[in-house]
């Protein structure tokens, strides 16, 4: 008897059903089995071959459509894998998963199973795994290009760069120990070994001092609406995505909860968020929505500070940039622009006056027009495995004068954390977290 490694895998890999086409995917050491069951053959790799499907055993026709076959270890997982691209009605692959699951050593693939097992098989490191997530979840233009980047490999090239010049600088190190009485190790003999492993620091230090960009891009830019009750803060964010997202009445005290929409702004992703007008106040409920308000606002991208009258609130102090924004411009008549010229923009929700500069003050404070940087940080993940492989090279430069072995073990210790980064080394507690993000069916 032979034992699999793994069973065959299958899911449905394209969108909600119904729809025009659907792309049934399975992977695994029986693939040829359940074609040969399914429509008779084996088409020839990476060539369309349109097939009828049967149920195994029987007569009745399922659907009629698209098969391919991609023989491992050149496909997307590292191993034999099909695709039916059948007609997108719910029974069609209803039937046609039911099919699949009769089929020996088959079962339903779990959430990211594929690419957990392009990443086993070696097809993808985390990095480009974590892409590929980025990539299927991205909504705008900025987060696509982004991920697509990642997931063609730019953050694996430089971390592996960077990892194999300490694996190198080590060995160098080690090599030198050897055959050198330890005593007397010629300092010229390890230099080049310190002087590589200062190098990667310092491309490490540039890389992390990036103001979080990628994150920001991949996360989206967050933007609070702050200000006194009533100055029109719901009705801002209404007029700005075109739709009724948050209650305005003319009571102050409307908005007590948070409420986010989303925005598009140059291709950036930008939460624009709502929340309760700023007061003292005797309500439970308002006081727990302007304590909310408040904490958004401390670790916000940007805070716009809304005033419709002569003064600005002094609660408008938090750290990050702060644009003022003018409101209900329509109410001012034309001598008494005094405020709206403090202002940085001045708008009126009501008769749309000044959205479009809003917009682009937004997009100038968040600076989303720069040129996207090449190999981005996208996530904490990353950004934690390269500040502690760095702090390990920065203890190696502050200890300079203690035992050889022992910085030889800093500069592996350095190595191993790109490596966690990558997955090149003992990750296994990691990837549950990596793909529980993914959909079934990628
Ligand atoms: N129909 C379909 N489209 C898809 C995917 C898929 O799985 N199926 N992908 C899934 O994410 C993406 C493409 N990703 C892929 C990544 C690697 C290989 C691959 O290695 N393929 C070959 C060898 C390629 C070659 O000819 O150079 C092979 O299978 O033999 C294929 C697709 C997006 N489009
Ligand atoms: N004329 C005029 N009235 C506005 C404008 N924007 C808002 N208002 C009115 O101002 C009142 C309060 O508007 P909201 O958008 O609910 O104000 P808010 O800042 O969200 O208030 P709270 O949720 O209570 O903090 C409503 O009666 C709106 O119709 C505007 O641009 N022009
Ligand atoms: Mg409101």
């Amino acid at each position: 008897m032979t034992i699999e490694r793994h069973d065959t895998i299958f899911a449905l890999s394209s969108g909600a059903a119904p729809s025009g086409v659907a792309v049934i995917r399975f992977s695994g050491a029986n693939v040829r089995f359940g074609l040969e069951t399914l429509i008779g053959d084996v088409p020839a790799p990476r060539m369309a071959a349109l097939r009828t499907l049967r149920a195994p055993g029987s007569e009745d026709i399922l659907d009629r459509g698209l098969v391919l076959f991609f023989p491992g270890p050149a496909s997307f997982t590292g191993e034999d894998v099909a695709e039916l691209q059948v007609h997108g009605g719910r029974a069609v692959i209803a039937s046609v998963l039911k099919a699949l699951g009769t089929l020996p050593g088959y079962r339903h693939a779990e959430a990211g199973e594929f690419t957990r097992r392009a990443f086993e098989n070696g097809r993808a490191d985390l990095t480009e795994i974590e892409g590929l997530a980025d990539l299927v979840a991205a909504e705008t233009e900025m987060q696509r290009r982004l991920a697509v980047r990642q997931a063609e490999g730019e953050l694996r090239k430089l971390y592996e760069d960077w990892r194999h010049r300490l694996i190198r600088a080590r060995a160098l190190i080690e090599a030198g120990l050897d055959f050198v009485d330890e005593e007397d190790v010629p300092d010229d003999v390890m230099a080049p070994a310190w002087q590589e492993a200062a190098s990667v620091a310092r491309e490490m230090a540039a890389h992390l001092d990036d103001q979080h960009f990628g994150e920001r891009v991949r996360s989206g830019f967050e933007v609070v609406l702050l200000g006194a009750p009533n100055v029109g803060k719901s009705s801002l964010m209404n007029a700005l995505v075109r739709r009724e997202a948050a209650i305005v009445t003319a009571e102050p005290g409307t908005t007590r909860d948070l409420i986010e929409v989303a925005l598009d702004i140059d291709g950036h992703a930008v939460t624009l968020i709502d929340t309760a007008g700023l007061r003292e106040t005797e309500s439970v409920v308002e006081r727990e929505g302007i304590a909310r308000a408040r904490r958004r606002a401390g670790v916000a991208d940007l805070v716009l500070a809304l005033s419709d009258e002569d003064s600005w609130p002094e609660t408008i102090s938090e750290n990050g940039p702060i644009l003022r924004v003018r409101t209900k411009l329509d109410l001012i008549d034309s001598d008494s622009k005094r405020v709206a010229s403090e202002a940085d923009v001045a708008v009126s929700a009501r008769s749309g006056t000044g959205l479009d500069n809003l917009i682009r003050a937004i997009g100038g404070a968040l600076r989303l027009a720069r040129p996207m940087p090449s190999a981005l940080i996208t996530r904490t993940r990353q950004r934690d495995g390269i500040a502690r492989s760095l702090a390990y090279l920065q203890e190696l430069e502050r200890e300079g004068d203690r035992a050889i072995e022992v910085k030889a073990e800093l500069l592996r210790s350095a190595a191993d954390a790109l490596g966690r980064v990558t997955g090149k080394v003992d990750v296994e507690d990691l990837l549950d977290v990596i793909f529980a993000e993914f959909c079934i069916g990628k």
